[in-house]
């Protein structure tokens, strides 16, 4: 049930035919499912011949495409293997649009200010190719452990993830940031639709109470973007309060910055101006007509999309820019860089290295914890290795130390120390490719092995007197360690991620 607030305020912003087609659109069961494509893992043609129920591409991200779930048909893509593998993320189409415009590219540092669960994040990793720095962070702390197990699926070898309050990042990481997308917590009307439960927490107190979050990170992300840098702001909601409003006060705010023109896709329409209230028009242009009239001009620039006009949920977006330049040159590592690893912790892991990855040996180098290693693949493991506790991690050089920041994950998580011994970490595997590794073992991704496995059962392998590490891999992606020994192969599938498919 819809709240007749809600609907009293949305008729109001509507004309009469418009309001009927917007209501109506609760009224269908038609609902859009969408998984992008995660190119750390395969590129699209593959993965779009592996998943063959794929159906059109979401016009804004050609790594995605609709499907209908279909159990009967076993087509139930969030309890497959291959979402284990992270081949793909399953993501409501709308929520994809954000990123799309934020534009993230191998090489860029990129914050996603609010990111759990980790869609969007995902989604920039995946068009960063691993190159360049990725901060992700989230504020809750339970929420900020779902978003790094989605860092960890998705073999993302460049992201730190933190768990942080916005001011606290501003603190350390002020004018940074090339690009920066704010996800903002919102009233989430435009979540109604996909979740009957969402309308019962709204509230028009709720839709303010957002508003004054939503100014306070944005001023906050603001002060972390470098002049001629990006900041992408969104919601998933309809309330002018928390989107053209919010961009409205910003622009006031933040002379400094302004709204781009982008190409909007098919569907999308610009932003509302005429439903910006009379009350914040004339206390904004008492403060500053000139700068007021600026920013008002701008608001048609940023973009809704709507339920009742493209394939996809209700959201909001608007493109930033900070005047200036963008200049990219700068060595500064905010909060200085990693302290690399002792010799004597380094050595377990180059044994490990040594004896089951498969890399250049020409090109190879590991000194003073810095490592060049170009595996089989064409991937490259490469940075500074440091110490988190017995926890080794591997960071490209600039990231910036977790330093007074809460972590989650300071970059790739390599492994741990144990004693004098080197055990290779999940995260590891799952970046890993089938190549790259002296010993692998293959089954179909619907084989019983494979669900066997990631149930923590012991699998059945022709071992060969094969010993050390193994990578299983399902129809050729990654999914997780085994140890070969004694003819046997132990299952190492970490326990608090095993399913039982049954
Ligand atoms: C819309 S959700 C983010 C969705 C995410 N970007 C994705 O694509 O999966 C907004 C997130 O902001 C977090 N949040 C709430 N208050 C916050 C604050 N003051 N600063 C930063 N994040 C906050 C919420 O916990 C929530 O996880």
């Amino acid at each position: 049930m819809l709240p007749e607030k809600f609907k009293e305020r949305m008729r109001a912003y509507l004309s009469e035919k418009e309001y009927e087609e917007f209501i109506s659109s609760f009224d269908t069961d038609e609902r859009y499912q969408a998984l992008r494509i995660n190119e750390l893992k395969s590129d699209v043609l593959s993965a779009k011949e592996m998943l063959s129920y794929l159906g059109n591409n979401v016009p804004w991200e050609k790594t995605a495409f609709y499907y209908n779930e279909d159990p009967a048909n076993m087509v139930t893509p969030g309890k497959h293997p291959y979402h284990e593998a992270g081949l793909y993320y399953i993501q409501e189409p709308s929520a994809m649009s954000p990123v799309c415009f934020l534009d993230p590219k191998p090489g860029d540092k990129v914050l996603d200010l609010c990111a759990a669960p980790g869609g969007k994040t995902t989604q920039i990793a995946s068009k960063m190719k691993g190159q360049g720095i990725l901060i992700t962070n989230e504020i809750n702390r339970d929420r900020a452990r779902i978003l790094s197990l989605n860092v960890e699926r998705m073999g993302i070898s460049n992201a730190l993830v933190t768990n942080e309050d916005s001011a606290k990042l501003a603190s350390v990481f002020e004018g940074y940031f090339d690009k920066i997308l704010v996800d903002a917590p919102c009233s989430g009307e435009g979540m109604f639709r996909k979740n009957d439960n969402a309308a019962d927490e709204w509230s028009m107190e709720n839709v303010k109470t957002c508003a004054l979050r939503q100014e306070e990170i944005l001023d906050n992300a603001s002060k972390m973007l470098l002049p001629g840098g990006r900041l992408v702001y969104s919601t998933c909601t309809f309330a002018a309060d928390e989107n053209e409003e919010s961009i409205l006060k910003f622009l006031c705010a933040h002379s400094d910055f302004h709204v781009v023109k982008v190409d909007a896709f098919d569907g999308m329409d610009p932003g509302r101006a005429e439903l910006i209230s009379p009350e914040l028009r004339a206390s904004l242009e008492a403060k500053d007509k000139a700068l007021f009239e600026k920013s008002l001009e701008q608001i048609q620039y940023s973009i809704r999309l709507w339920p009742h006009k493209l394939k996809g949920e209700g959201h909001f977006l608007c493109v930033l820019e900070r005047d200036g330049e963008l200049l990219k040159e700068s060595s500064f590592v905010p909060g200085g860089r990693n302290i690399p690893a002792k010799p004597e912790c380094i050595k377990p892991f180059e044994t490990f290295v040594m004896e089951s990855l498969k890399f250049d040996k020409k090109t190879f180098e590991l000194k003073r914890g810095n490592i060049y290693c170009r595996l089989e693949s064409g991937q490259e493991l490469k940075g500074i290795i440091f110490m988190f506790g017995d926890q080794m991690y591997l960071a490209p050089g600039d990231m910036p130390s977790v330093m007074g920041l809460k972590c989650m994950r300071p970059g790739l998580h390599l492994g741990t120390l144990k004693k004098d011994r080197f055990e290779p970490s999940h995260a590891l595997a799952l970046l890993l490719k089938k190549e790259d590794v002296n010993i692998a073992f293959d089954h179909d991704a619907d084989s019983d092995d494979i669900k066997a496995y990631l149930n923590g059962q012991t699998i059945r392998a022709e071992l060969s007197g094969q010993k050390g590490w193994a990578l299983v891999t399902a129809s050729g992606l990654s999914i997780g360690w085994a140890k070969a020994a004694g003819g046997m192969l132990k299952n190492h599938y970490p326990k608090g991620l095993r399913i039982n498919y049954a």
